[in-house]
C-alpha cells in the first residue's frame, strides 16, 4: 500500500489551510491567554476550587478518551502477537514506574514531570511533521531542541510563573507516599525558578533562531509561534487551569490533526482489522466494544494505583487529593505511551507519521 499524507489534497482544495483543529487550538489558547491576562490585570484570582475542578474534568473526561483512542488507533491492524507484547510491555512499564513512585517518591515526580513534557513535546513536533511540515528542523539534536522547548513549556514553565501552586500540589503528589519528602526543597525555590527562566528562555530563542538560520520559510514561522504561544499560555493562565485545558484542548486535538492529516495504514492489513465487519454498524458497534473493554482496563489499572499507594489521596481534600492521585495516576498511565507507544515502536508509533 502506497503512503500518502492527505495534507496535499487539502492544501490543493483549501488554499494552505490545515485541519480545523490545528486553527482551534491556537485560538483556544490565544483566548485562555488574554482571559486570564484580563483577570490579571484586574488582580481577580480564580478560585483555587474552580481551578482543580476545570483541571479534573479536562484531564479526565476529555482528554483520557483519547489517550485511549491514539492507542486504539495504533494497535488496529496490527498482529495480535504484537498487540500480546504490547500490552505486557506496557503493563511492566507501568509496574516499574509505580515501583519506583513507592521507593524514591521524589524522583517519581520527577519522572511525573518529564512524561508530560515528552508527551507534549514528543507529540508536538509529531503533529507540526504532519500538518505544516517541518523542513526547518534538519538535525535530530535540533528536532529534540523543539521538543524541549514545546514540552518545557508544560512543566517548567508554570514551574517559574505560578511557583506557589505549583510547589504545593507537587508536595501533595509526593505525599502519596511520603508528605515530608519534598520539605528540604523549599529553600531552592528561588534558585531554580532562576535557572528555569533564564534556561528556558534561552532554549527558546536559540530554538528559534536556529530554525531561521537553518532555512527560515512557513514551517519555522508558525513552529516559532506556536512556541512562543505555548510559553506565554503556561506563563499567564493559572497552572491547573492551564494543564487541565492544554491536553484536551490542544494535545488532543492537534492529534486529531494529525491523525487525519496521515492517509496511509501502513501497519497489517484488514485481515487484523480490530473493527473491520460487515457492515457500518458491525464496525461501530465493534468500536464501541474495544473502548468499552479499554475503559474497564483503564479503571482497574487506576483502582491498583489507589490500592498501592499509602496515602492515595495525599491525606488531603477531596478535590485537592484528587489532583494529585489523577496527576500522579495519568503520568505513569502515560509512561508507556511515550516509551513503548513511540520511542520503541519506530516503525508505526502512536504518533505515526509516513
Ligand atoms: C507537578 C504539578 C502538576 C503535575 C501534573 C502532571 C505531571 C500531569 C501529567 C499529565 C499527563 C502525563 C497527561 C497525559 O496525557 C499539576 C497537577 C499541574 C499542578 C502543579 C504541580
Amino acid at each position: 500500500m502506497s503512503l500518502t499524507v492527505r495534507k496535499r489534497v487539502w492544501r490543493s482544495v483549501g488554499g494552505a489551510s490545515v485541519h480545523p483543529s490545528i486553527g482551534l487550538s491556537r485560538a483556544a489558547l490565544a483566548v485562555l491567554i488574554v482571559g486570564f491576562g484580563a483577570l490579571a490585570l484586574a488582580e481577580f484570582t480564580v478560585p483555587i476550587e474552580a481551578q482543580m475542578i476545570v483541571y479534573l474534568v479536562g484531564m479526565i473526561a476529555l482528554n483520557l478518551p483519547h489517550g485511549g483512542y491514539e492507542h486504539f488507533e495504533n494497535l488496529r491492524r496490527r498482529r495480535p502477537s504484537f498487540r500480546w507484547r504490547y500490552v505486557a510491555a506496557y503493563v511492566a512499564a507501568i509496574a516499574g514506574f509505580v515501583g519506583l513512585f513507592l521507593l524514591a517518591p521524589v524522583v517519581g515526580l520527577g519522572l511525573a514531570l518529564v512524561v508530560a513534557m515528552a508527551k507534549g513535546g514528543i507529540g508536538g513536533v509529531r503533529v507540526l511533521d504532519a500538518t505544516v511540515g517541518s523542513e526547518h528542523l534538519r538535525t535530530r539534536p535540533q528536532r529534540a531542541l523543539a521538543a524541549a522547548v514545546r514540552g518545557g513549556a508544560v512543566m517548567l514553565v508554570p514551574m517559574a510563573f505560578h511557583t506557589d501552586t505549583f510547589y504545593a500540589f507537587s508536595t501533595l503528589m509526593v505525599g502519596l507516599v511520603d508528605g515530608g519528602a519534598l520539605g528540604g526543597a523549599g529553600g531552592r525555590i528561588d534558585a531554580v525558578r532562576t535557572a528555569i527562566i533564564v534556561g528556558y528562555g534561552a532554549a527558546l530563542v536559540a530554538h528559534i533562531a536556529l530554525g531561521y538560520v537553518r532555512g527560515g520559510g512557513r514551517s519555522w514561522l508558525v513552529d516559532a509561534a506556536e512556541s512562543v504561544l505555548l510559553a506565554a499560555y503556561f506563563a499567564v493562565v493559572p497552572v491547573l487551569v492551564a494543564v487541565g485545558l492544554y491536553f484536551p484542548f490542544w494535545y488532543s486535538a492537534r492529534q486529531v490533526a494529525r491523525t487525519a492529516t496521515v492517509d496511509a495504514e501502513p501497519a497489517g492489513d484488514d485481515e487484523w482489522d480490530l473493527v473491520g465487519g460487515d457492515s457500518v454498524s458491525e464496525a461501530a458497534l465493534r468500536a464501541w466494544g474495544l473502548m468499552a473493554v479499554g475503559a474497564l482496563a483503564t479503571f482497574v489499572v487506576v483502582a491498583a494505583l489507589y490500592w498501592a499507594f499509602p496515602n492515595p489521596f495525599a491525606g488531603s481534600g477531596l478535590l485537592p487529593g484528587a489532583v494529585a492521585f489523577w496527576s500522579v495516576s495519568i503520568s505513569i498511565i502515560a509512561l508507556p505511551h511515550v516509551v513503548i507507544g513511540d520511542l520503541l515502536d519506530r516503525d508505526r508509533g502512536i504518533w505515526y507519521v509516513p
